[in-house]
């Protein structure tokens, strides 16, 4: 259903080709249904008959396969490009089968800024497992080239990054690790949802997803996506999903399906309210910096040009003070909801050094800008002027006029 690959460089603003069509249809077929029914069901059965020992429909027992899961695999697969993909009970659960490909010797580079639970596993529990990490600045290609050993199998990137929206070039990458041969490149792309980026197309071997954000898109579920178009690693992948079992529930997986049906109209619309949102932001005396992708004041909102067509809700700042003028401002939100968590309908707002990244040592987290003012943003689908004005209130409360 899914024209793979449809364009090679994607072009700002403009939609990838038959997204909303496939998010709607691909691997929803009634046909494949005896009573043909439109909305795919939801499937609870842990096992299925077999004509005789060995011989069955393709189905045996739930962790290896599930109708309900099948169908969600296939509508990702559609919208990443990708010939196959595979779902996960977390993001992390995608995160460890992924790192479950490696063995013990091996070395993975990452982002510096990754999401603190990744960097929390790479850290504190693979790396007990005989595998070798390096979190280096991935903007300047240089530390990639100079991370590289000759046991380095994987590099992990995460673009726009969380929490301080540092943007990767995918293609660069690709170009230098393929240079060396036999790594793995990997990108979250969590931030962006396949709607606005495609990884595989610059060069990415799997793409991963906490479809607990963006994807499902209604802070209703945890969940883990991978899409890749390598026959060997999907091989390996879906060997892994099957016998460590971190499979997501029927249900969860209906629910993702649906939430796909309107990722392209929920996109659309967090980047229209983000870009007003990051303007009202970058105006504001009280704020001191901000980070936005989408916006031409990003350090390297060229390179997100060139490899997306479009920004999510997701925006990072700096506001004048201290701690306790950035708790205040947190306290005095209405509309925004203090919370962990993005990509969902309803706009939160976070401290990360205390909440998401906690788990980030602190000199890390003081080399990357997770300061005590730092604050981010998952910008949702509410009016946007009603998002600005709770900004506004809770930014001159926190900080009253003559205190900064
Ligand atoms: C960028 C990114 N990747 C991966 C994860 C892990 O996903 P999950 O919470 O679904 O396990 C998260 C958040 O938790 C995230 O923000
Ligand atoms: N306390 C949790 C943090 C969950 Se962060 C969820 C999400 N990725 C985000 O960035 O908001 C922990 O695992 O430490």
């Amino acid at each position: 259903m899914a024209e793979n690959g449809d364009s090679k460089q994607s072009v700002w603003g403009t939609p990838f080709k038959r997204f909303a069509t496939d998010a709607i249809h691909a691997g929803q077929e009634p046909e494949q249904w005896k009573s043909m029914m439109v909305v795919p069901p939801i499937t609870p059965s842990t096992t299925y008959k077999q004509y005789s020992p060995g011989e069955h429909t393709g189905y045996e027992y739930s962790r290896s396969g599930n109708p309900s899961r099948v169908v969600l695999e296939q509508c990702v697969a559609a919208l990443d490009g990708a010939k196959h993909a595979l779902a996960f009970a977390s993001g992390l659960a995608a995160t460890l089968t992924l790192i479950h490909t490696l063995k013990s010797g091996d070395h993975v580079v990452s982002t510096d800024d990754v999401y603190g639970g990744t960097n929390r596993y790479f850290s504190k529990i693979a790396s007990k497992f005989g595998l070798e990490f390096s979190f280096v600045d991935f903007t300047d290609m240089k530390n990639v080239k100079a991370a590289l050993k000759p046991n380095t199998k994987m590099v992990w990137v995460e673009t726009p990054s969380n929490p301080t929206m540092k943007v990767t070039d995918i293609q660069a990458v690709s170009d230098v690790i393929r240079q060396q041969g036999g790594i793995k490149l990997v990108v979250d792309n969590t931030f962006m949802s396949a709607y606005f980026q495609r990884p595989l197309l610059f060069g990415a071997d799997v793409v991963l997803y906490s479809a607990t954000k963006y994807m499902n898109g209604h802070s209703d579920v945890v969940m883990g996506l991978l899409s890749t178009n390598d026959e060997e690693m999907y091989k390996q992948l879906a060997f892994l999903q099957y016998a460590t079992g971190p499979v997501p529930s029927p249900f969860d997986c209906y629910l993702v399906n649906r939430g796909l049906k309107t990722l392209a109209v929920r996109m659309e619309q967090h980047q229209k309210n983000a870009i007003a949102v990051a303007k009202f932001l970058e105006s504001n005396p009280r704020v001191t910096k901000v980070k936005y992708p989408g916006s031409e004041s990003h350090p390297h909102h060229h390179v997100i040009k060139k490899q997306a067509t479009g920004c999510s809700g997701m925006i990072g700042f700096w506001m004048q003070g201290n701690l306790e003028n950035c708790k205040n401002f947190f306290t005095h939100l209405k509309v925004f909801t203090l919370a962990e968590s993005l990509g969902g309908y309803e706009s939160l707002a976070e401290h990360p050094a205390i909440m998401t990244h906690a788990s980030v040592p602190p000199d890390q987290r003081e080399k990357l800008g997770i300061s005590d003012t730092f604050v981010r943003l998952s910008v949702g689908l509410e009016n946007v002027e009603d998002l600005i004005a709770d900004l506004d209130q809770a930014l001159t409360a926190a900080l009253p006029k003559d205190s900064y």
